[in-house]
């Protein structure tokens, strides 16, 4: 008998505390078991093995369920270390590192089987019996065995001539191969990959302006990597790029790549990860969770789109994938390169203290950067939601056979729904926010926790039926532009067109084809690259500027200069029209001249001001309760505690699932010191505050509001 340390699930506080179980059967550190724990049946997750014990009473293990540990000695460490710097519990890093087929949890997805056959012993056989036996190449998949005769193929399998046994069911993505384009590098971008193959520095920030080049600079650079045998890492952000970005690199590197990202199946997920696992994939492309594969060679990690939100996760565990990419370039002494038009503010001040090697790509490959008109919406004529002049210039877009792309960040039909007779919102019971009309269902929504609510167009309050129609999200708007030009191809994408599957790669293409007019959310914005798209049109640019965030302004910037970056790629010029009612903004003034480094500079001075990042570390902290009196005592309680921190709140933020929340969010410059007050804070909070449930995120990408 051998005893077990466990890590279960089952209170996200009770932080990385390994529970004792005895188990007959041999096993290690890293594998999974099945356990009772408080009569529920869970998965736990080996942490330690031992000869013995002194725990009087100890129940043993009801099945052990991996041969082998799950994780190499690289991925195992860098779950402690994740539990240790973002304040989680370990079981919750695993879970994320894992594919849904390998995770310790209850619910986890199996691994599909399937009967394969295969040659068996010499026996006496009919010549029909023979014939069919040989008709064949083993092992094969059962089913195509049996296909000609089931017959035949029982006698077969019966008499021991074939046997059968189980195999992993291959299951493979589809892989989108575009065509390779072998370019001569411009000097720009020779100079690029020189730099950074040849540095001895190991972290690098390639700064490129958008339609620079750097896709170019990437493929590059791992193809040194592959040469020298060793593995690429490639991430992109969530999903709207993904299909693109693998057509290029399949395109010049073949099938032999790995994808990973959140619309595989299961199955999927699973092949593509002992593929890695193997050592049969020399290159992996893949969003956010990519970044854990088991890789055993890495010689190389680019991160394109470094700035982008999706790359921190939102759930637990509230990681950054900046950082553990950072760790993994460590870990193999390998080259680590973050990429972006529009580098973070956090990552370009990395490159100006020279903790990131800064290298820059100052021109377009083919034109110049977009000329950029602001339309002042306070003067400016408009049809609907759209100036007169930028109607005119999507008329002559559709005259000259050029394409145009609309980003307006909002989707749905009315984004707020508001009773014209008084005044009454309609707000989730939830969450308390508005609900977003969707005029195709005829549904409301919440784009805070997805619920789903029928809607009678009747005021809850008052009986009216007159509701205001003045706010506009993209279904309402794809609506208009259709009504101003009825003969144009017009595409929507946005989080409601690109629910299905295929659906990105299929709108993508489209456009591509045939389509005049995409139009669409910030999905619009990123990684597009069409040589037709020689205008862009911005609406409601100041929207996002009005959030109260620290790092509203960082977002809008970033998203009016990607957007913007999708116009004029190719060998014609394009021009951008951003509607806006404050144009003398510094957001807008630097978006007009391309200009990071002024905004940049004008940032880095209100960062400092209101001391935020990068001038000091966050970490916000959510109290949230049945009662709001205990989750705000909680909350003050946590302030109190944090002596010597500068500390924000508690702030009352909206609900989630009618559980009123508060927030604190606490400041520090030193990271370690942040990271232990909070350790020490969730420690303390679970003691005295056990009804209380509280949620730690570590640099916040956003305040949660
Ligand atoms: N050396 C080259 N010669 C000719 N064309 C090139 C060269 N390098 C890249 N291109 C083309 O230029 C276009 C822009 O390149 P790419 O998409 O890599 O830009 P990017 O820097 O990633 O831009 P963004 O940040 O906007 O995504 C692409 O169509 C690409 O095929
Ligand atoms: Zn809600």
């Amino acid at each position: 008998m051998i005893y077990i340390d466990v890590l279960v699930e089952y209170d996200v506080l009770k932080l990385n505390r390994p529970f004792t179980y005895a188990c007959r059967q041999p096993v290690e550190p890293g594998c999974r078991v099945r356990v009772l724990f408080r009569n529920r049946e869970v998965i736990g997750y080996v942490t330690a093995v031992h000869e013995q014990t002194h725990l009087q009473k100890v129940s043993e293990v009801l099945e052990v369920v991996d041969p082998k540990p799950l994780l190499n000695e690289e991925l195992s460490e860098l779950s402690e270390w994740m539990s240790h710097t973002y304040v989680c519990p370990r079981i919750s890093c695993l879970k994320t590192m894992l594919p849904p087929a390998l995770k310790p949890e209850k619910t986890h997805s199996k691994v599909i089987m399937e009967d394969w056959a295969e040659l068996g012993d010499p026996v006496e056989l009919t010549e029909k019996q023979r014939a069919y036996r040989d008709a064949f190449e083993y092992p094969l998949p059962a089913r195509e065995f049996r296909r000609q005769s089931a017959g035949l193929a029982r006698t077969l399998i019966k008499k021991g001539a074939v046997r059968l046994f189980k195999k992993e069911k291959e299951s493979k993505p589809v892989m989108p191969v575009g065509t390779d384009t072998n370019f001569t590098l411009t000097e720009e971008q020779k100079a690029a990959v020189q730099t950074i193959a040849e540095g001895s520095d190991s972290l690098y920030l390639l700064h490129g302006v958008t339609g620079s080049g750097k896709t170019e600079v990437f493929l590059q650079l791992a193809q040194k990597t592959l040469d020298a045998g060793r593995q690429v890492l490639f991430l992109v952000p969530e999903i709207g790029l993904t299909p693109l970005m693998i057509e290029r690199v399949t395109a010049r590197f073949g099938a032999n790549i790995a994808i990973y990202h959140s619309r595989l199946t299961a199955q999927e997920k699973y092949r593509q990860y002992r593929a890695v696992q193997e050592g049969k994939t020399a290159i992996v492309v893949g969003t956010r969770s990519a970044v854990f594969m088991p890789f055993s060679k890495l010689g190389l990690i680019l991160m394109d789109e470094e700035h982008d939100g999706s790359y921190k996760q939102d759930n637990l565990p509230r990681y950054q994938t900046r950082d553990i990419v950072r760790w993994r370039a460590a870990y193999h002494t390998c080259k680590a390169v973050f990429a972006s038009a529009t580098p973070a503010l956090e990552s370009y001040s990395r490159a100006l203290n020279q903790t990131y090697h800064l290298v820059e790509l100052k021109h377009r490959i083919y034109q110049n950067l977009p000329e950029i008109r602001l339309l002042d919406m306070r003067r400016e004529p408009r049809q609907d939601a759209l100036a007169k002049t930028l109607i005119d210039a999507i008329r002559q877009r559709l005259a000259d056979h050029e394409q145009t792309i609309l980003l307006l960040n909002r989707r749905g039909y009315l984004p707020i729904v508001r009773c014209a007779e008084c005044g009454t919102v309609l707000t989730c019971p939830d969450c308390g926010i508005a609900l977003t009309y969707h005029k195709r269902e005829d549904v409301l929504k919440c784009h805070s926790c997805g619920r789903i609510f029928a809607f009678d167009h009747i005021c809850p309050t008052c009986g009216s039926t007159h509701f205001f129609q003045a706010s506009l999200g993209t279904e309402k708007l794809e609506e208009q532009v259709r009504q101003l030009f009825p003969t144009a191809s017009i595409l929507r994408m946005d989080a409601d067109s690109t629910r299905k599957k295929h659906a990105h790669e299929k709108i993508l293409s489209e456009f591509q084809a045939h389509g005049d007019i995409l139009l669409g959310t910030q999905m619009v914005a990123k990684g597009l690259d069409f040589e037709r798209v020689t205008l862009v049109g911005i609406l409601q640019a100041d929207a996002s500027l009005a959030r109260m965030d620290y790092r509203s302004a960082e977002t809008a910037y970033e998203m009016l200069e990607q957007a913007a970056g999708r116009s004029g790629r190719g060998t014609r010029a394009g021009i951008v029209m951003i509607q806006t009612f404050d144009p003398d903004h510094y957001v807008m003034q630097a978006v007009v001249k391309h200009d990071y480094q002024q905004f940049f500079r004008k940032e880095m001075k209100y960062r400092r001001l209101g001391v935020y990042p990068p001038f000091v570390f966050l970490c916000s902290v959510l109290f949230s309760a049945g009662n709001a009196q205990k989750a705000l005592q909680a909350a003050s309680d946590a302030k109190a505690f944090c002596a010597g921190f500068d500390v924000i709140g508690p702030t009352e933020i909206s609900m989630r699932q009618r559980r009123p929340r508060f927030r604190i969010v606490i400041k520090s410059s030193s990271k370690q010191k942040l990271v232990k007050m909070v350790q020490e804070l969730a420690d303390r909070h679970q003691r005295l505050f056990s009804t209380v449930s509280i949620s730690i995120n570590m640099d916040p990408y956003m305040l949660e509001e």
